[in-house]
């Protein structure tokens, strides 16, 4: 019988060549490297790759030049075809939904980045309430003038994150970790809220109270932090952050369309907000020019997840993904199961 087709996205593997190997016994690989979307469009239009089962993509940096996958890319797909499996944690750039109509399964790889998001969100966490972005900024000035501005009243308006309580909006693994790492390393409070309420056993973990409405935690928390992924609305616009304790602070991690950047602005030119730590952005790669020259607001380049674990990870996850719905009929990480029947092999 002839093996299955994987059509894999982007750049060659780089680290798990032994398992890359098993993928090649077992499916015949197609590769589309980094077409641009009219050539992407044009070979599945095509059949370049003939009829594939699966898709691979192993990087977030590569096998995303044909852009967003939406009903036009997806109608494309020849009917073989069962499952995605990419890097990345979000699935914004992906029509999840249109997928499972088509009967495809799409798999993120959170599984493999979360350590990596979780350090970060701890570093963004910190700077809310060091202001460390201020010391930074200053110090790298040059000018003694800064250093010794920040030197002297710094200390007046910084607090240890320690008795202060940290609003995780969205406790899927991401923000779990986040938890635990809070609590275990600065002793903070942990309140969340989430469609689904987790067990006792898991709250219990990390001494967890649960909100069933986000309001209700808004105006319980000193940080709130953002974890759960963009659905394609906004989540945090001006209503929200009137309701915030007056100084707190607001971290994201998750997606930037997630939060209405001048509504966060207005909140910490008002006050309202003492801080915001941001990995991620509205108009990525264009960070908010406000929001840059502003010192108690600390700024990643959507760098939360990048490492070489969490790339090692996103390689291997993807593959596994792919061999464990061909072998059993399961993939591990799926994500938009609730739309799709179960797929028959
Ligand atoms: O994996 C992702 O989608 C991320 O944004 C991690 O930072």
């Amino acid at each position: 019988m002839a093996k299955p087709v994987v059509l894999h996205l982007g750049d060659d593997i780089k680290w798990n060549h032994e398992l890359y190997k098993q993928l090649q016994d077992k499916f015949t690989i197609e590769r589309s490297y980094s077409m641009d979307r009219e050539t992407f469009k044009n070979a599945l239009k095509t059949k370049q790759f003939g009829d594939f089962a699966a898709m691979y993509r192993p990087f977030w940096n590569t096998g995303g030049e044909m852009g967003n996958w939406d009903d036009e890319l997806i109608s494309l797909l020849p009917p073989s075809c069962k499952i995605y499996a990419s890097a990345g944690a979000g699935f914004d750039w992906v029509d999840t939904k249109r997928l499972a109509q088509s009967g495809i399964i799409y798999c993120n790889a959170a599984a493999a980045c979360t350590e990596s998001v979780a350090d970060a969100a701890i570093w963004l966490i910190l700077s809310t309430f060091r202001n460390f972005s201020w010391s930074s900024t200053a110090a790298r000035s040059l000018d003694p003038a800064q250093f010794s501005n920040a030197n002297r009243n710094i200390a007046a308006v910084t607090h240890n994150p320690g008795d202060h309580s940290l609003g995780i909006i969205g406790l899927g693994r991401i923000g779990y970790r986040i938890a635990q790492k809070a609590r275990c390393c600065f002793g903070m409070r942990i309140l969340y809220n989430d469609i689904r309420r987790m067990s006792s056993d898991v709250e219990g973990t990390i001494e967890a109270t649960y909100f069933e409405r986000l309001d209700d935690m808004l105006s319980e928390a000193d940080c709130v932090l953002v974890a759960t992924p963009f659905a394609g609305d906004k989540l945090l616009d001006t209503a929200h952050f009137d309701m915030m304790k007056r100084g707190a602070r607001l971290v994201n991690i998750a997606r930037g369309k997630l939060v209405d950047e001048p509504a966060l602005v207005r909140a910490l030119e008002e006050g309202q907000l003492v801080a915001a730590g941001l990995d991620v952005h509205y108009d990525e790669p264009n960070v908010n020019p406000t929001l840059a020259k502003m010192s108690n607001v600390e700024l990643l380049s959507h760098t939360a997840g990048a490492s070489v674990e969490s790339h090692i990870g996103f390689e291997r996850l993807g593959m596994e993904n792919i061999m464990s719905f061909f072998e059993t009929g399961k993939a591990l990480t799926a994500v938009n199961l609730q739309w799709i029947e179960q797929p028959k092999l």
